[in-house]
């Protein structure tokens, strides 16, 4: 949510779309928002999924190998038993897939960009039959707090923010060295 936060706060014409997003789904709901009515917000879904893909939690997650594989076309070969990392991180930030990674671009996640990808060029949650067991928790939790706190606030960067954040090399998931300041701004609805 943090990293979500700092992004809305530095690009406020995303922020601004996503509250049009909130607001609507509120007068469309009665603000009721359940597990099936937040999965319908097509562009909250590509908020997050664009703050997964620029701040991956860690730098890869490792399997062992249950046969040996060898490459198409070429002499490389991966031996059965192996442990390989898999470089989750690398692969979210490779321009090769994602053009100017270091842009925040939700459009990166629309259907059509989506499907010109291989699926498994994005992965926050691991893959297999060992992914994260939380993932869905942890989707539905984060967009929750998201709705709430959009709704009823507008976030800015302020004297404090670090434009880009320090990363603490220390820690192995993702971890700003000097934390995320921002300003936060109550909306009057009345
Ligand atoms: C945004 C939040 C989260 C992210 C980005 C995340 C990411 C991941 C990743 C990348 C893996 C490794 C998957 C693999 O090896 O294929 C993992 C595993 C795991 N995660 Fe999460 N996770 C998140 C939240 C949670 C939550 C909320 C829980 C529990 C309530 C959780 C529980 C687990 C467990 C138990 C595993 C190990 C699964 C296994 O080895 O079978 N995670 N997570």
């Amino acid at each position: 949510m943090a990293n979500a936060f700092y992004e809305l706060a530095l690009n406020q014409e995303i922020q601004n779309r996503l509250r049009d997003e909130i607001d609507q789904e509120y007068i469309k709901h009665a603000g009721n928002l359940t597990y099936a009515n937040i999965k319908e917000m097509n562009y909250l879904d590509k908020v997050f999924k664009e703050v997964l893909r620029k701040y991956s939690a860690g730098l890869f997650f490792t399997r062992r190998t249950m046969s040996s594989y060898t490459f198409n076309g070429t002499k490389v070969s991966i031996p059965k038993g192996q442990i390989i990392l898999i470089p989750w991180q690398d692969m979210h930030q490779d321009p090769n897939i994602y053009p100017e990674p270091d842009v925040f671009d939700p459009e990166r996640f629309n259907e059509e960009a989506v499907r010109s990808r291989h699926p498994m060029v994005y992965l926050p949650f691991g893959g297999g039959p060992r992914n994260c067991i939380g993932s869905r928790f942890a989707v539905y939790q984060t967009k929750l707090g998201l709705i709430k706190i959009l709704r009823n606030y507008k976030v800015e960067p302020c004297e404090k923010t670090q434009i880009p954040y320090a990363i603490d090399d220390k820690h192995f998931l993702l971890t700003p060295k000097d934390g995320i300041y921002l300003r936060i701004i109550k909306i009057n609805r009345d």
